[in-house]
């Protein structure tokens, strides 16, 4: 076993070549592909946002990097680590804050936050229990039993616990499934005071417009293959299309049929939305084309291309969109 990391991997924080997974079929099921030959680098130092519908393979994805899950084939390296090879260093690379909330009822925050770093092997002098647990907002709690903490709470305190051997990539698997609005606000507060600290971020998330928000990298994960990987914003100018959104002056019952072309629909609200390709079409030519249709404009909005979009274009699954919680395009 060797403790030197291979330089050029390095570069990367994960990195997965070829990695496949076959689950056993159980109970006369057949095996189940679920990962089929993924190649994925993160880099040091992004945020990165693993997105795919649900079963595209995330979760197993992320249970064979925290050593849950045996991969079937390939090789996967963390921080420079191979899995195989060095799996003790490649393990405290990584922080892995998992979907389920699986906290053992009877301990305080302070007392599990101590255990983990036990585990761990931190030294008493080295803990940073207090200043973690500060930095999740839960030093008020730090003696209450888990049992009597807040499902935000309790997510807040995965997070803390992830953070104890102060791994430089934390991994994120569904952080704000069941967490309201403002503690979610709150953990990505704390989840960016991280990666400007230097803290490389992967998190898997269904909520599109979270991971457009926060996320400069993006893989998208379908059937478990990888069907897009790319910056953020190259993903998005990958879609050269917009939306118009016309206020008619007076309701419309349908979309004019002389708008065919720009895919109509009459939201629910009685806006008109056209699609259109900017590089192809002067926006002039589309205004022209709905005066040309009789439709007198009272108000008038663009929109540019969403994750949604890119999202739906990739995987070609309108249910997967609407479950991965996007909203917002729901009345087209
Ligand atoms: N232990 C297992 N045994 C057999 N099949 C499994 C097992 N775990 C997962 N699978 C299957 O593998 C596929 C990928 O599942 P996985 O949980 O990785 O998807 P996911 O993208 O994380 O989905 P979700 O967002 O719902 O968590 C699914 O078809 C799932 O049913």
């Amino acid at each position: 076993m060797t403790d030197t990391t291979d330089t050029a991997a390095s570069q990367n924080a994960i990195e997965a070549r070829g990695l496949e997974k076959t689950y056993r079929g159980q109970h006369g099921q057949p095996p189940k592909h679920a990962l089929k030959g993924i190649d994925l680098a993160i880099p040091q130092g992004s945020i990165f946002g693993l997105l795919g519908p649900n079963g595209a393979g995330k979760s197993t994805f992320i249970n064979i990097l925290a050593g849950l899950v045996m991969k079937t084939a390939g090789s996967v390296s963390i921080w420079g680590f191979d899995i195989d090879r060095n799996p003790r260093n490649a393990r405290r690379s990584i922080g892995i804050v998992p979907q389920e909330l699986n906290l053992d009822p009877f301990f305080t925050p302070r007392e599990a936050m101590e255990i983990q770093a036990g585990l761990y092997g931190v030294p008493k002098r080295a803990r940073k229990t207090e200043e973690i647990l500060a930095a999740v907002g839960l030093t008020d709690k730090a003696e209450a039993y888990a049992r009597s903490l807040s499902g935000g709470m309790r997510r807040r305190l995965l997070v803390a616990k992830a953070m104890v051997h102060s791994p430089p990539i934390l991994v994120l698997d569904e952080p704000t499934a069941g967490v309201d609005i403002e503690l979610r606000a709150q953990l990505w507060d704390y989840v960016r005071q991280l990666h400007a600290a230097g803290t490389t971020i992967v998190l898997t998330t269904h909520y599109l417009e979270e991971a457009e928000e926060l996320c400069d990298r993006i893989a998208i994960i379908n059937n478990g293959e990888v069907v897009a990987h790319d910056t953020k914003d190259a993903l998005l100018r990958r879609l050269d299309t917009k939306r118009l959104i016309v206020r008619p002056e007076a309701a419309l019952a349908q979309a004019p049929e002389a708008l065919k072309a720009f895919e109509p629909a009459v939201r629910e609200d009685g806006a008109l939305v056209l699609h259109y390709a900017p590089s192809r079409m002067p926006f002039e030519d589309v205004l022209d084309a709905v005066h040309g249709a009789g439709v007198r404009i009272a108000d008038l909005s663009t929109e540019d291309a969403d994750l949604e979009s890119v999202f739906l274009s990739l995987t070609g699954s309108r249910a997967a969109a609407a479950k991965a919680g996007a909203g917002g395009l729901a009345a087209e």
